[in-house]
């Protein structure tokens, strides 16, 4: 990274901890951006549980809902929510770089997109650490997402060890320039996930979500001045129905992206509840 680089981001450290005091004041929730609740399923349910599930699911009343279930499940999710005209979107855990080709087992975004799917969560740390997708191609799937009319849902953060070495702002840096290399910062949504909370119960509190939050807008911004206020940026680790309330009531905070508490119908529409009141 070069030295311009290198000291623009301290200045963006510096900051984004001298706002997030002023930022916790009960500020309004995402001024005009979208809110989303996000339900990553991840390798869960089968089609009954999954029909049953979206059957019961009601609508976001403002508030963008997109369902993530396993590759087999999108299309009958897909049609499902359509007969019942329900406004639910149906998004994607992952999708390839290229167009199509021998990439046996992988799944191409102009599919994607024809079966009626509306976002891919891109750069999830499970991919990240089990199929070691790095920054670059996390970039190359968000344009090829684009490129097909999918919403790429980029996720990052940092691990524990990271959090420890002090090097989150690091970590996040070079995964947001990497992912957003030749990109417009207006067409993607964000969703800050520090690995260290991801199924562990252990959440960020908000104040440490949003100080981080308003570092991540800092980057965009660095890219892009006009749109990095645009963009909604999730938080993603162990939300559930009871800390989700912290959660909305933080100003950068526009939306989550929730994993094992959307596996329960009843759980899923209560964080969805609290993020509708806001929207
Ligand atoms: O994509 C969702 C995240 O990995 C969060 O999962 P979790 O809510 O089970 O911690």
């Amino acid at each position: 990274m070069d030295q311009s680089i290198k000291a623009y981001i301290k200045q963006l450290v510096q900051e984004a901890i001298e706002q997030s005091a002023s930022s916790l004041n009960n500020l309004p929730p995402g001024t005009g951006r979208k809110q989303y609740v996000i339900a990553n399923w991840k390798m869960n349910k089968n089609i009954q549980e999954t029909l049953e599930f979206l059957q019961q699911l009601k609508e976001g009343n403002g508030v963008e809902v997109v369902v993530c279930p396993p590759a087999p499940l999108l299309y009958p999710a897909k049609l499902y929510v359509q007969g019942q005209k329900k406004e639910i979107q149906i998004g994607a855990q992952n999708v390839h770089q290229e167009d199509k080709g021998a990439y046996t087992g992988e799944t191409a975004a102009s599919l994607l997109k024809e079966i009626g799917c509306s976002h891919c969560i891109i750069g999830h740390s499970e991919r990240r650490q089990y199929a070691q997708e790095d920054d670059a191609t996390v970039n190359q799937k968000a344009k090829q997402a684009l490129k097909r009319g999918l919403t790429p849902v980029i996720c990052i953060g940092e691990t524990l060890e990271q959090k420890q070495q002090d090097q989150t702002e690091k970590v996040l840096t070079k995964q947001i320039l990497g992912a957003m290399d030749g990109m417009d910062v207006s067409q993607v949504v964000f969703a800050y996930e520090p690995v260290w909370a991801i199924g562990t119960g252990e959440s960020a509190t908000a104040a440490e979500a949003q100080r981080i939050h308003g570092y991540i807008r800092s980057v965009l911004e660095y890219l892009d001045v006009q749109n990095a206020e645009k963009v909604s940026i999730l938080y993603g680790g162990s939300v559930n129905e009871n800390n989700a309330q912290e959660f909305a009531s933080m100003t950068d905070i526009d939306g989550v992206l929730v994993g094992g508490a959307s596996l329960q119908v009843d759980s899923f529409q209560k964080i969805i509840a609290v993020f509708a009141k806001g929207a």
